[in-house]
């Protein structure tokens, strides 16, 4: 057993000590596992590789029905990394742990690399990242002035996204074997035929690494870099075929994202970065894109053109954009493509994606769930040029992992990207929990609810500044009761308590969103001169959304699942900053698993 399982297995007497030795019967659904190491490839070979001997991109079985999904194999626990000591309950054990084989293939170069330059990413993506990523970046503390003082770098699954994504597809293909093939015709036409198939060979990335760890830039970086070099090699091959490309009717890689709030948070990061005006001159001087980063339509900006298909926005958005060139980047829902079949007297409406050659799928494990596959998976599978699918999530559900499994069968067919982090609460997270059974609140919720925002009012965090607070329900019809009692009932300004839920309308949302979404303001700053600011809300904004430096976080109602709770603890700690998290409890089902959750998070347990 390796140093690593040693010290996790030497601490679960004292874990198993604390919680299980207590013998009440609750304890008992209560599980610290060390799972046994059951390597992938000891794994009995699932059914032959269906996803290359087809020639389809996809399974036969690419029809996306529930009942499909009903069929996939139970979710198994078997493959969980060896060593790994998962922190679950009975009913909360949703989240699946990759195998040690993956974790180990994934974090090679993740402590060696240490800035951007050493990623293999096209010098104007790389700069305009950068510059991107230093916009919204918030400044904690003396430690820097300005934000031209800050010096980046590339966080784990940023290193190891790109390393993987990023490389060139005929490195695999021996290029000497290739240009010397001097015996017959025949050999040459099948290296020809090699190269061919491994220029465009569909290949399936998923990237799983934890909330707020820059996954956007993840695959960002690796798509643009992709768009780039592909515009550069088409320009070395012709520089008219070069110009004439950009008037092509056509897509080149779309990013899916669930919710019109992501999709608005996505398009707005690359519309940042493509708005990074860069001195060509220290950016590509020593590149050999040197003659390429001269062109006027490639030596300033990223210059891409990108294109937003949101809620409410009609088909005529899309087509109009296509129809005067080329989109290098469609931003937009699975929704909003299916729907396209819809329409009447238009014909071939999917004939501008018959390019696409890369597509991201965020927020996948929402995307690929059983309400989701029948929009997403046609989708995906119409594109017939496609060569790279990133499929990016914060967590790796079991159902998610048997569909990805049932999808892409074989395992070469897929490369998988975990960083060491996946699925642990952030350690610089505080957690608590307040039992609202105890006197004072005598099992009243929102009294536990009031009294913590009172404190948090008082704490002396964050001085000066107006608190922001963001409180989760499950459901979102008690979203707005939750606003009206924390008004009327405990004095709250009604401009201090803001409620969303999916019947707000996205330009609504995206309005009552803004003061989470930047950092916090001086109190003498702010226009309704606020001392707090409370968004009440469900899981819709729990995925994904980068609130800015939110350092409160209150699970008002514990989450159906693990899978919720790693999502909505996630809106804070982002990207190595501190947070808390006030957890109000009040059933005794759920007190005795979550008070356990602290220490765990303290221990850098990973959630089940
Ligand atoms: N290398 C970096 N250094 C510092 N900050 C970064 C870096 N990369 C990204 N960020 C910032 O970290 C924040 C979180 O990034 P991002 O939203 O991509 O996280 P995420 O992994 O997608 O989170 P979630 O899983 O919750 O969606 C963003 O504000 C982003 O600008």
């Amino acid at each position: 057993m390796n140093s690593i399982a040693r010290s996790l297995c030497s601490s679960t007497p004292f874990l198993g000590r604390s919680l299980i030795s207590s013998n009440r019967p609750v304890f008992a659904a209560l599980t610290v596992r060390n799972y046994a190491a059951t390597p992938r490839s000891a794994r009995k070979r699932s059914s032959p590789n269906k996803f290359s001997s087809s020639g389809s991109r996809f399974p036969k079985k690419s029809k996306f029905t529930k009942d499909t999904l009903e069929r996939l194999p139970a979710t198994t626990s078997k493959n969980d990394s060896p060593g790994k000591q998962v922190f679950q309950s009975g009913k909360f054990s949703q989240l699946h742990s990759p195998s040690k084989a993956v974790y180990d293939k994934s974090s090679t170069g993740i402590d060696s690399i240490t800035t951007f330059d050493q990623l293999r990413i096209f010098p104007t993506v790389r700069a305009a990242m950068i510059e991107e990523i230093k916009s919204t970046y918030n400044l904690k503390g003396p430690k820097y002035k300005n934000k031209e003082e800050l010096t980046l770098k590339p966080s784990p699954i940023q290193v190891a996204a790109i390393r993987k994504i990023n490389q060139p597809r005929l490195k695999n293909v021996n290029r000497k074997k290739l240009e010397n093939v001097s015996t017959s015709a025949a050999d040459q036409i099948n290296e020809e035929f090699k190269k061919l198939n491994a220029l465009q060979k569909l290949k399936v990335f998923t990237l799983a690494a934890e909330t707020g760890s820059g996954k956007t830039w993840a695959y960002l970086a690796s798509m643009l870099s992709k768009l780039k070099e592909d515009d550069f090699a088409l320009y070395e091959q012709s520089p008219e075929r070069y110009d004439a490309a950009k008037s092509a009717q056509t897509v080149r890689s779309i990013i899916l994202l669930p919710t019109h709030d992501l999709v608005e948070q996505v398009y707005a990061t690359l519309e940042r970065a493509n708005n990074v005006k860069f001195d060509v001159e220290k950016i590509g001087s020593h590149s050999n894109f040197k003659e390429f980063l001269s062109l006027p339509d490639q030596g300033s900006s990223l210059n891409l053109n990108i294109l937003k298909w949101g809620s409410g926005d009609p088909h005529t958005k899309l087509f109009d954009k296509c129809l005067k060139g080329r989109v290098d980047v469609l931003v937009t829902t699975p929704g909003k493509i299916s729907s396209l079949s819809k329409l009447q007297n238009i014909n071939r409406p999917y004939r501008f994606f018959n390019a696409v050659e890369y597509c991201v799928l965020d927020e996948a494990d929402t995307l690929m769930d059983q309400s989701w596959i029948e929009t997403t998976m046609p989708v995906v599978t119409r594109l017939a040029k496609l060569k790279d699918l990133i499929i990016c999530s914060a967590t790796i559900p079991k159902s998610f992992q048997a569909t990805l499994n049932k999808l892409f069968p074989a395992d070469d067919s897929i490369i998988n990207i975990v960083t060491p982090s996946l699925h642990k609460l952030p350690k610089q997270v505080k957690i608590s929990v307040i039992d609202a059974e105890l006197s004072p609140y005598n099992g009243s919720k929102t009294r536990a609810l009031a009294q913590a925002l009172y404190a948090i009012m008082r704490d002396g965090t964050e001085a000066d500044h107006v608190k922001r607070v963001v409180v989760f329900v499950n459901k979102k019809e008690s979203v707005s009761a939750l606003v009206e009692t924390l008004v009327k009932k405990y004095g709250h300004r009604e401009q201090d308590v803001i409620g969303i839920t999916g019947e707000d309308k996205p330009a609504e949302r995206t309005e009552k969103l803004s003061p989470f979404m930047k950092p916090a303001v001086l109190l003498e700053d702010d226009l309704d001169n606020s001392k707090i600011k409370v968004l009440v809300t469900s899981d819709l904004l729990a995925r994904g959304m980068n609130f800015v430096a939110i350092k409160n976080v209150i699970i008002m109602d514990i989450p159906r699942s693990s899978v919720d709770l790693v999502h909505r603890i996630g809106r804070t700690g982002r990207m190595n900053q501190s947070g808390r998290v006030i957890l109000i409890v009040d059933k005794r089902k759920n007190k005795t698993w979550l008070s356990g959750l602290p220490n765990a998070v303290k221990r850098g347990l990973t959630m089940g």
